[in-house]
């Protein structure tokens, strides 16, 4: 298997990847917003969920289908259990990669009650025969059950009461458009702003009983990458430090020393991320300089270094893929406190292929 940006090569989870590990299964449950009004941040697509799920309860029926996608750990779970519990409908969880025949999911359909979600995670990942009968299952409230294999197999539809499909993707591109169609409503969830994380972690301190500054809180929503559950994680390592190290209350000061200790500074990368650009910098004046030189330089795999580093550092303007290679922007010597070199004379080709 391939590395992604989330565990690093060698196996161990990251401090600062967005897929969930063993502890945040067993915490996130107690930190799971229950309801839309606790749901921090997203407001486009808290609004217009707020819309469908408040008309569907006004018609007396169950919500049109919905699709949400975005990056892991951005709370598409949590939405999906909040739409449940504000259709006070029971909500069965499973995922496209549990799916792979379309017997699993029959069965998964035709024991739903009215009125219940079906939550339907990492939803590109489902088999085509499962997709195919998911199709008429959304539109018709239906499917068709084969018995029997070979010129003697029948088909036997089995009518389904209404539920309500929620669909979670990280890649909302990879949908076929016919599934994508099926969908009243999408919500795409973004990366959240720092002042949005600084209330979830707030929010997760005081459920955890951890007592916090507001501006020790903003320190750790700095540092989480646009993502709560990597706030969610970041947190719970200082409040360890602050235990150990302090009297147990998370400053300012002591967020920032716990996130050194666990060498994540303060944007959010940590020491695979620094030691790219660092080479970058170092050692090829800022590039632009091929993948697997950079690989080589660092003592990391290729992959490694383009999917687990790279998404993130490209996505904060520290490194541009360009055709010629890997170029730190300026942004990248800033960070690292160098001055970027001087801008060539306009007309003459420069490090930065301009
Ligand atoms: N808007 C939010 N307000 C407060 N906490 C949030 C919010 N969104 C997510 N969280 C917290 O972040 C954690 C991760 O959220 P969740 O499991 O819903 O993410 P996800 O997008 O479903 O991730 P994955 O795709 O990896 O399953 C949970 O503990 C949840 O409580």
């Amino acid at each position: 298997m391939s590395p992604d940006e989330n565990t690093p090569a060698g196996g161990a989870e990251r401090l600062v990847g967005a897929v969930a590990d063993g502890e945040d299964t067993a915490v996130e449950a107690a930190l799971r917003p229950k309801d839309l009004g606790e749901f921090i941040g997203q407001t486009r697509v808290r609004e217009q969920l707020d819309l469908v799920l408040r008309a569907a309860r006004a018609r007396g029926g169950t919500a049109d289908h919905v699709l949400l996608s975005g990056a892991p750990g951005l709370g598409k779970t949590t939405l999906s259990m909040i739409i449940a519990a504000e259709m006070g409908a029971p909500i069965r969880i499973t995922s496209g990669p549990a799916i792979q025949h379309a017997g699993d999911l029959a069965s998964i359909l035709s024991s739903l009650t009215d009125g219940e979600v079906l939550f339907l995670d990492e939803i590109h990942r489902m088999s085509r025969p499962a997709e195919e009968m998911l199709y008429m299952a959304m539109e018709d409230f239906r499917v068709d059950v084969v018995v029997g294999k070979g010129p003697g197999a029948t088909a036997i539809p089995l009518e389904l009461p209404p539920f309500t499909l929620v669909g979670a993707t990280t890649r909302a591109g990879l949908l076929p458009p016919p599934l994508r169609d099926r969908f009243g409503f999408t919500g795409h969830m973004e990366f959240y702003e720092p002042a949005e994380l600084e209330r979830v972690v707030g929010r997760s301190a005081g459920l955890l009983d951890v007592e916090i500054s507001a501006e020790g809180a903003a320190e750790i929503a700095g540092r989480s990458r646009g993502t709560p559950r990597i706030a969610n994680r970041l947190l719970r390592r200082v409040r360890d430090y602050a235990q150990v190290r302090a009297d147990g209350v998370v400053t300012r000061e002591i967020a920032a020393q716990a996130l050194e200790v666990y060498e994540v500074d303060a944007r959010g990368l940590d020491r695979l991320d620094r030691a790219v650009l660092r080479a970058l910098l170092e050692l090829f004046g800022g590039g632009p300089v091929g993948l697997s030189t950079l690989a080589v330089a660092v003592g990391e795999e290729r992959e490694t270094v383009e999917e687990v580093a790279e998404p993130f550092l490209v996505r904060e303007g520290l490194l541009a893929r360009t055709p010629r290679g890997r170029v730190a922007t300026p942004a990248a010597w800033h960070h690292l406190g160098r001055t970027p070199p001087v801008a060539p004379p306009a007309g003459q080709p420069g490090l930065f292929g301009t």
